[in-house]
Parts: structure tokens; sequence; C-alpha cells
């Protein structure tokens, strides 16, 4: 028998696809063959980033990792992309695109599927692999308290706490899920944190296709790490988890795939700042700012005195072209950086970080906190106010940026919270032993580590004793 042939299937965004890359790093390396499901469209943004890196070896393959391709139907180049629409080809035409092109390549004799690792979202990808009998795992990119959301959706809507669309029937209600879970408000649902009734209906709606998810599989992998959510973990039998998954743990680098190419200029940059300096700005690959909010953080950070290094994607302030950036930039001089994508895991371990303005999406919350970097947190949707709610208020190595009641962060408020967060040790104590809890998990002898090792003897195990399949 040849290599036991892996299919693994992300959502179609950024936030998904990185560490299912590295996921898919991480099987390569462990004598697997590796094919990744992918948009067109998020194929040729990985390729264009790609395009200068001497390292990419293929359109058609990174490093032992070939990629399948599937029309994402939203059209060609709709860039910056609309969360909503999306949302809406996840929950429908995703489906169909994926059991077709999943049907195909098992057809093939030579590409035979061994075992499909998808996305919790991906649901159709598990009940495909269900029924061709393939061992299929399922991958949570968030953390283990979004996943005990997800398990817990039947029981909340037995209990009258949400109805059919996932509305609650109060607010500033708290639930407790289990009695070693802390009190949560149910605000912090991940389908309750969109502002427009139409998105909270979808996402309730894939939250509601993961909850099937979970009963397709016999093993939930996630990114996180028992040291930072025992209570959550105690409450999903299937959960394991393998986290952090860092591209930066490993001692080659490999292509991450960034749907923007990474200016490395803000590394040299950073080499030039004091230690402990400088700001990190960045907020993902979704958050959108409008001009007023892009203004009062350039405004901010300029009032804090510190340097920082702030990424603005091209598609991260609404409406008119930013000259605005430019003026701010020309007067900072080089007390300010700014770059389009940065290669952020790399920044967030550089010696002259000093803290983490961020949105809180559950990759950035992990690298920071693997890097024992205090956070500014400004979540802007989603699983971001639950994340927000570790790092502020259980393990406590941030604060919150509070928007006043226009939904702005103000520039004092900016300048406030760092100063308060540059000078609290506690917070600084904190993070370095999350840093320390961090690499021990991913180390040799490691739970993370291992975690990961017995799933892929387990999955190799069931391919010899059955062939390929169930
Ligand atoms: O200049 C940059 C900016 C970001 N990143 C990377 O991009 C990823 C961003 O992921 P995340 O921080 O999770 O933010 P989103 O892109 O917003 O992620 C989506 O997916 C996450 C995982 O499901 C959710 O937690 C978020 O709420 C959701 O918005 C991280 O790995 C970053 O290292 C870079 O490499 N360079």
């Amino acid at each position: 028998m040849g290599k036991p042939h892996a299919v693994v299937v992300p959502l179609p965004a950024q936030g998904h696809v990185l560490p299912l890359m590295e996921l898919s790093h991480r099987l390569v390396e462990r004598g697997f063959r590796v094919t990744l499901l992918c948009t067109e469209f998020d194929h040729k943004r990985m390729m264009a980033a790609l395009r200068n890196d001497s390292r990419s070896q293929s359109q058609r393959g990174i490093e032992g990792i070939c990629f399948a391709t599937f029309p994402d139907g939203l059209g060609s180049d709709d860039d910056p992309r609309d969360g909503l629409k999306l949302a809406e080809f996840t929950v429908g035409e995703f489906k169909r695109l994926i059991e077709d092109v999943l049907r195909k390549i098992h057809e093939r004799e030579e590409d035979k599927i061994s075992c499909v690792i998808a996305d919790l979202c991906a649901c159709a990808a598990v009940s495909v692999a269900k029924e061709m009998g393939v061992p299929r795992a399922a991958f949570s990119t968030s953390s283990l308290g979004f996943l005990a959301q997800i398990v817990h959706i039947p029981k909340l809507l037995e209990s009258g706490i949400i109805d059919r669309n996932g509305e609650t029937r109060c607010q500033n209600q708290t639930v407790r899920l289990s009695p070693t879970m802390p009190e949560m408000s149910t605000s912090l649902f991940w389908w309750s944190c969109f502002s427009e009734s139409m998105s909270r209906n979808l996402a309730f709606k894939t939250a509601l296709e993961a909850t099937q998810t979970v009963t397709h599989v016999d093993e939930i992998l996630c990114n996180s790490f028992t040291g930072i959510e025992a209570p959550a973990l105690g409450l999903i039998p299937k959960a394991i988890p393998i986290g952090p998954l860092l591209s930066t743990n490993r001692a080659v680098s490999k292509p991450v795939g960034n749907f923007w190419a990474e200016d490395s200029s803000c590394l040299t940059w950073l080499d030039q700042q004091q230690d402990r300096s400088a700001i990190y700005v960045a907020f993902g690959s979704f958050t959108v700012l409008n001009q007023t909010q892009f203004q009062e953080i350039a405004a901010g950070l300029e009032q804090t005195g510190q340097p920082f290094l702030w990424v603005v994607r091209p598609n991260l302030v609404s409406g008119s072209p930013n000259v605005y950036a430019e003026d701010f930039l020309n007067r900072l001089g080089n007390r300010g950086k700014i770059v389009s994508w940065a290669p952020q895991q790399k920044v967030l371990s550089h010696r002259a970080i000093v803290c983490f303005m961020s949105h809180c999406g559950w990759n950035s919350t992990m690298e920071g906190l693997s890097n024992g970097v205090p956070f500014l947190c400004w979540p802007y949707a989603a699983d971001q106010f639950l994340n927000q709610n570790y790092i502020c208020e259980v393990w406590e190595i941030g604060f919150e940026l509070k928007p006043n009641e226009d939904g702005i962060v103000k520039r004092e408020e900016i300048r406030k919270k760092t100063e308060d967060l540059l000078f609290d040790e506690g917070i600084k104590t904190r993070a370095l032993k999350m840093k320390e809890m961090a690499q021990e998990t991913s180390g040799n002898g490691g739970t993370s580590l291992r975690n990961f090792d017995e799933f892929v003897e387990r999955i190799k195990k069931q391919l010899s004793t059955t062939g390929f399949g169930d």
C-alpha cells in the first residue's frame, strides 16, 4: 500500500485555511499524502501570494500538499468578499460542490481517499465521507468554548433559552453550560454576535449543521490545548486538543496558505525597535473599519507615543481609498509602519513586540497567547467576543477597548488602555506563563503533540486493518 491519502477540507476563509494548511503539513511530515480542497478563487489568491516565494513548487501543489479546487460561485474578482455572501455560499452551494469533488477523487483508483479531515462547519464533507465508508474526523478552528456551545444547541433549544432561529428570549441572560463552566452571557453565543439578524440566522444555521457534523464523527481535532480550556474540554468527550497549531513551531518554514503576500519589511523595521516597545495592530482577514474608526485608531496610536506596526489590508477600510493613512504616516516618520499583510506569527514572536491590538479571532488569540504577548481587545463579530472574554476575564492577559455609544473606540480609550496595559506587571507575568504552557504542550512529551501523534496512529491502524475505509 502507498502513502495514506488524507483529504483536508477547510471553509473558504483565511482564518480556516491557515490552521488546516498547518495540519496538512503535519500530516505530510507523518507520511501522508494530502489533498487540500479549496475554491478556485482562494487557490488563485494563495498562488499569487506565493508567486515570489521560491519554495512554492508548482501551481498544483505546495511541499507535498496537492490542491483540488471547485468554483465558488461568488464571481471572479469579488474582493473584498462580502461576509454575508460567503456565509450563504457555505450553507448552500458549497455542500453540493464538496460532495461532487470528494466523490470524483475517491473514484480514481490512484487517489482513493484514506481519511477526510473536515472543518467542523463543512458538514457535507463529513456526511459524504460517512456514506463512502471513509474514516473521518472534524476540525474546529475555534475555541473549545465555541465547540461547547455547538454541542449544547439541542439542550439550549429544549430548555427554551434560544428559539428555532437561535434568538435568545431574554436579553442579558446568563447560562452555565455545565457546573464546571463559568457563567456565560447568552450574548456570547457565537451566532448572537452578529449585528444584523440575517447574519445571525445564517450563523445559527451553520451552527445547527455543525451539531450534525459532531454526530457523524468520533473525533474532533481542536486548535486549543488542555491547560487553557480544561472546563470546556470536559464537556466534549470527542474533542482532541492539538493546538496551538503554529507554523513557527517547525524547524523548516513552509508556506502557510496566505491569501495576501506577506510584507517581510516589517521584520526589518522591528529589528530597529527596542525590546518590548512596539504595538502590533491587526484585525485578521474579515474585519472592516469605517473611516471614523480607522482615524480614531490612528490618532490613538499616535497618542500612545509607542512605535507601532499596523496591518492595513487592502479591504480593511470601507468607503473611499484612504488618503488619511499616507498623511498620518508621513507625520509619524519611522515611528509607525503599515503593511498590507504581515508574517504575523513571526511578528508576534519578535522581541520588539510589547502588545497586540487584536479583533480576537481564535488564530490570533492562540498566536498572541503562545508568544506571551498581552492583548488590547476589539472584537468585531462571531466567536471574537467569547475569545475576548477568555483573554480579559478568564486568563487575565489583556484589556478590552470599550466602544462609545456610537460603537467607536475613541483615541483616548486607546491611549489610556495601552498605558494601563504596559504598566501592568500582573498581566505581563500571566502572559509569559501562557507562553510557557503553550510551549510545553506542543513540545516533546506535551499533551497536544501526543494527542496528534496518537490520532495519526489510530488512523493508520484503522487503514492497515480495514484497507481504505471502514
Ligand atoms: O497580516 C496578517 C494578519 C493576519 N494573519 C493571519 O491570519 C489569521 C487570521 O485569523 P483569525 O485571527 O482567527 O481572524 P479571522 O481571519 O477573522 O478568522 C475567522 O476565523 C476564526 C477561526 O475560526 C474565527 O475565530 C474568527 O472570528 C473569524 O473571523 C491568523 O492566523 C494570522 O496569523 C497574517 O498572517 N498576517
